[in-house]
C-alpha cells in the first residue's frame, strides 16, 4: 500500500501538515535558498548598488508625506553630529589643559571653559535628539500611510489574472513588508547620515593626532560591516522562502477565528484539527528561526573576533606611539576617547547600516511591485465602446487559466443580442462563468475576438466595458458594510437617493428585510462588529438583486448606464416564490433593454430564455431556443440531446403523482 505522505512528511522536506493541508511545501523555491552562503555574498554588491535608488524612493515618500518633519529631522541630526564633534574637541582641549597645568593652582580655571563647552555640546545634542525623535515619530505614520495608499492603489488596478498569479502574490506580500520598511529606511538613513558626520569629526580628530590610527578604526569596522550584511541577506532569503508558509499559517489562524467557519469548526471538530496543524507549522518556522539564530551567531563571532583583533592592534599601537615619544600623553588620552567614541559610532553605524540594508531589500520589493503593477495594470483609455451595441460577437475565443494546461474555453463562437435573455447552460466546469468573465472584460481571450458591434474589446476602453456591466455572481460577496453602501456600490451619487433605494428594494423584494432592521438602510451587514448583523443566503441574494437593479437603472460617473447583466445562478438560495419573482425580474430588466446573461443549472428557468447556449468542456456544443433544442433531431445537433435529457430529468422530479391542490382559506375564512 502506498505510504501516507501526511504521516511521514515528504522527500521535498515539507512537514506532514503542509503535505496534508496544502499538498506540498509552502516555501518558495527561489534560487536564493539553494546556495544561501554563495548568494549572500554574490548578491551583496548588487544590493549595495541598489541602496541609493531605494534611499531615493524612501526620501521621496518622506518628502511627499511631511516635508516639514523631514527637514526638521535632518537638521536635528546634522546638529547632533556637530554637537558630538564639538564635544570631542572640547574634551581634547580640557585634557590638554589638564596635562599642561597638572598640579598648578590655575588648572581648574583653565580647564573650566572647555568642560563647560563639552557640557553645552552634550546638552544641545540631547535636545536635538528629542527634536529628531519627535520629527520621526510624526513622519513614520505619514510615510506608512502614503506608501500603503500607493500600494493599494496600484494593486486594485492590475488585471484579475495577475492577482491570481502566485508570483505576483508573493511580490505583493513582500511589498507589504516594504511598507513597514519605508519609514524605517528613512529613519535609518538619517541615523547613518548623523553617525557618518559624527565619525568624520572623530576621524578628523584621530587623523590630526596620528594618521596611522585612522585605518585601524576602519579595520575595527570592516568585519562587523561584513557580518551585518551577510546576516541581513540571510534573514531576507529566509523570509522570502518562508513567505508562503507564513501566509498559510495566518490563513489557518484566520480560519480558526472567523464567523464563516465557526459552525464547522465546532460541529465537525475542525478546531482541534486546525490548531494541531497550526502548531506543527509554527514548529517548522521555529526550526528555521533557530537555524538563522545559529548561523547569525557564528557570523557574529567571526566578525567580532576580527574586529577585536583590530581593537587590540589599535591600543597596542597607541602604547608604542606613547612609549616611543611619537604621541603626547594628553593626545593619547584624547585618542583613547576618540577610538572609543569612534568604535561606539561604528557600532551604531553598523546597526543602522544593517537595518538599512535589510529594509532596503524590502523597499526594493515595494519598488519592483510598483513597476510590475504598472506593467500589469488594466490599461487606461482605448477605443470607445458603443453605449448600447446591437450585439456582442464572440468569435473563436479560447482561454486557458494560468497554471492550467487544458483550455477552459476552446474556440467558442456565439452572439449575444442586446435586450434578450441569453442562457448559458452546461455541466459543472463547462466554462460558463469563464465565458461570462471574458464578456465583462475581467479576462482577455488568449485568441479570438470579442466585439461589441464592430468594436474589438481587445483595444477598447476597459473602464467603459466595466461601466456597461452589472455582476450578480453566484458567490455574491458579502460586503461587510451598511446595506446603503452595498446597494449603491459604484453609484456614490445615489447614497441618499431615497427613491432609487426604495425602487431597488421593491424590485428585489427586500422591503420585509428592511422593515425588520432598526437602522434600515444603515444596518451594518457585518456580524462581529457593534450593531452588525448577518443575513441568510436568500436575503443576501435579494440584496444583490437590489444592487443589480440600482446599477442597471442609474448612470455611473461617466454617464454610462450598464446594459449587460451577468446573473450567475442568481436564485440558488431563494425560496420558490422569490425564485419565480427573480426570473420575472430578469425578464423585466430585459424588457427595459438590458441583456441578461443567465448562467443556471435550473433548466426550467433557462427554458424561458430567448436563446440558450450549451457548453461542454469549454466548447459550444448546441444552441437555440428551448423549443428548438428539445425538438432538435440527433443528427442536426447531437449535443442538444444532453440538454433534452437534463431538462427531462429535472422535470421528472416534479412530474410524479402531483397531489390535488388543497383548498386554501381566504381572508374571511371561507374555503375556495
Ligand atoms: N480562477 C481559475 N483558475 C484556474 N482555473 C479555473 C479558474 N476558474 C475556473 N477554472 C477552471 O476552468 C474550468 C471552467 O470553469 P467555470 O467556472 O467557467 O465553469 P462553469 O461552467 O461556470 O462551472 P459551474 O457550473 O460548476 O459553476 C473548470 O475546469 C475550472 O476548474
Amino acid at each position: 500500500m502506498k505510504q501516507s505522505l501526511h504521516k511521514a512528511g515528504a522527500a521535498d522536506g515539507s512537514s506532514p501538515s503542509e503535505q496534508l493541508l496544502f499538498g506540498g511545501p509552502m516555501r518558495y523555491d527561489g534560487g536564493f535558498v539553494r546556495d544561501e552562503a554563495a548568494s549572500a555574498q554574490a548578491g551583496l554588491w548588487t544590493v549595495v548598488r541598489q541602496i541609493p535608488g531605494m534611499l531615493r524612493l524612501a526620501w521621496r515618500l518622506a518628502w511627499r508625506a511631511d516635508r516639514a518633519a523631514l527637514v526638521g529631522v535632518v537638521l536635528a541630526e546634522v546638529g547632533r553630529a556637530g554637537a558630538a564633534a564639538l564635544s570631542l574637541v572640547a574634551v581634547n582641549a580640557a585634557l590638554g589643559h589638564l596635562f599642561s597645568f597638572a598640579g598648578e593652582s590655575g588648572a581648574l580655571r583653565a580647564v573650566l571653559p572647555a568642560v563647560l563647552a563639552a557640557g553645552a555640546a552634550a546638552g544641545a545634542g540631547a535636545v536635538l535628539a528629542v527634536v529628531s525623535s519627535w520629527g520621526s515619530d510624526r513622519l513614520s505614520p505619514r510615510i506608512q500611510r502614503t506608501a500603503t495608499v500607493a500600494l493599494l492603489e496600484r494593486a486594485q488596478r492590475v488585471e484579475m489574472a495577475s492577482l491570481e498569479d502566485p508570483t505576483f502574490n508573493r511580490l505583493l506580500e513582500s511589498a507589504r513588508f516594504g511598507i513597514q520598511s519605508v519609514h524605517r529606511l528613512t529613519n535609518e538613513s538619517v541615523a547613518v547620515l548623523s553617525t557618518l558626520l559624527s565619525m568624520a569629526a572623530t576621524g578628523g580628530v584621530l587623523f590630526s593626532l596620528s594618521p596611522v590610527l585612522l585605518p585601524l578604526l576602519v579595520l575595527i569596522a570592516a568585519p562587523r560591516a561584513w557580518g551585518a550584511a551577510v546576516t541581513a541577506r540571510r534573514r531576507r532569503n529566509s523570509v522570502m522562502a518562508w513567505l508562503q508558509h507564513m501566509r498559510a499559517s495566518q490563513l489557518i489562524a484566520q480560519l480558526l477565528t472567523q464567523t464563516s467557519t465557526a459552525a464547522e469548526i465546532r460541529v465537525h471538530g475542525v478546531g482541534a484539527f486546525l490548531l494541531h496543524h497550526f502548531e506543527q507549522m509554527a514548529l517548522a518556522s521555529d526550526a528555521e528561526q533557530a537555524r538563522l539564530a545559529a548561523a547569525g551567531a557564528r557570523t557574529k563571532v567571526a566578525a567580532a573576533a576580527a574586529s577585536g583583533l583590530a581593537f587590540v592592534a589599535t591600543f597596542g599601537l597607541l602604547g608604542v606611539l606613547v612609549s616611543t615619544g611619537h604621541l603626547a600623553l594628553a593626545a593619547a588620552g584624547t585618542a583613547v576617547v576618540a577610538v572609543r567614541t569612534g568604535a561606539a559610532n561604528v557600532s551604531g553605524l553598523l546597526s543602522s547600516v544593517n537595518q538599512l540594508f535589510e529594509e532596503a531589500l524590502y523597499v526594493g520589493d515595494l519598488q519592483t511591485l510598483a513597476i510590475e503593477a504598472e506593467a500589469l495594470a488594466i490599461p487606461a483609455g482605448g477605443t470607445d465602446l458603443p453605449e448600447r451595441p446591437d450585439a456582442i460577437h464572440v468569435e473563436d475565443v479560447s482561454f486557458t487559466y494560468a497554471g492550467r494546461t487544458t483550455p477552459s474555453l476552446d474556440k467558442v463562437s456565439l452572439v449575444v443580442p442586446t435586450g434578450k435573455i441569453v442562457a448559458l447552460v452546461g455541466d459543472n466546469g463547462a466554462g460558463k462563468s469563464t465565458l461570462a468573465r471574458l464578456l465583462c472584460g475581467l479576462y482577455r481571450p488568449d485568441s479570438g475576438t470579442i466585439r461589441w458591434d464592430g468594436v474589438d474589446t481587445a483595444t477598447a476602453d476597459r473602464a467603459q466595458q466595466f461601466a456597461s456591466t452589472v455582476l450578480l455572481p453566484q458567490d455574491f460577496f458579502r460586503w461587510p458594510l451598511t446595506l446603503r453602501a452595498i446597494v449603491t456600490t459604484g453609484r456614490p451619487g445615489h447614497h441618499d437617493d431615497a427613491r432609487a433605494l426604495t425602487e431597488a428594494a421593491e424590485f428585489a423584494g427586500m422591503e420585509a428585510l428592511l422593515q425588520k432592521q432598526d437602522r434600515g438602510w444603515d444596518t451594518l451587514a457585518a456580524k462581529g462588529f457593534e450593531g452588525g448583523v448577518d443575513f441568510s443566503g436568500g436575503q443576501w441574494q435579494r440584496i444583490g438583486t437590489a444592487r443589480t437593479y440600482l446599477r442597471t437603472t442609474t448612470a455611473g460617473t461617466d454617464g454610462r448606464r450598464p446594459f449587460l447583466v451577468v446573473a450567475d445562478e442568481p436564485t440558488s438560495a431563494l425560496d420558490p416564490a422569490a425564485e419565480v419573482r427573480a426570473f420575472d425580474n430578469l425578464r423585466r430588466l430585459a424588457g427595459q433593454g438590458a441583456t441578461v446573461l443567465l448562467i443556471t443549472h435550473r433548466l426550467a428557468a433557462s427554458a424561458s430564455a430567448d436563446l440558450i447556449y450549451v457548453l461542454k468542456d469549454g466548447r459550444l456544443v448546441a444552441q437555440g431556443t428551448h423549443e428548438e433544442l428539445m425538438a432538435a433531431a440527433d443528427d442536426e445537433q447531437p449535443a442538444a440531446g444532453s440538454y433534452r435529457a437534463a431538462y427531462l430529468l429535472q422535470a421528472q422530479q416534479y412530474a410524479t403523482r402531483l397531489p390535488d391542490p388543497r383548498p386554501v382559506a381566504d381572508d374571511q375564512g371561507s374555503l375556495r
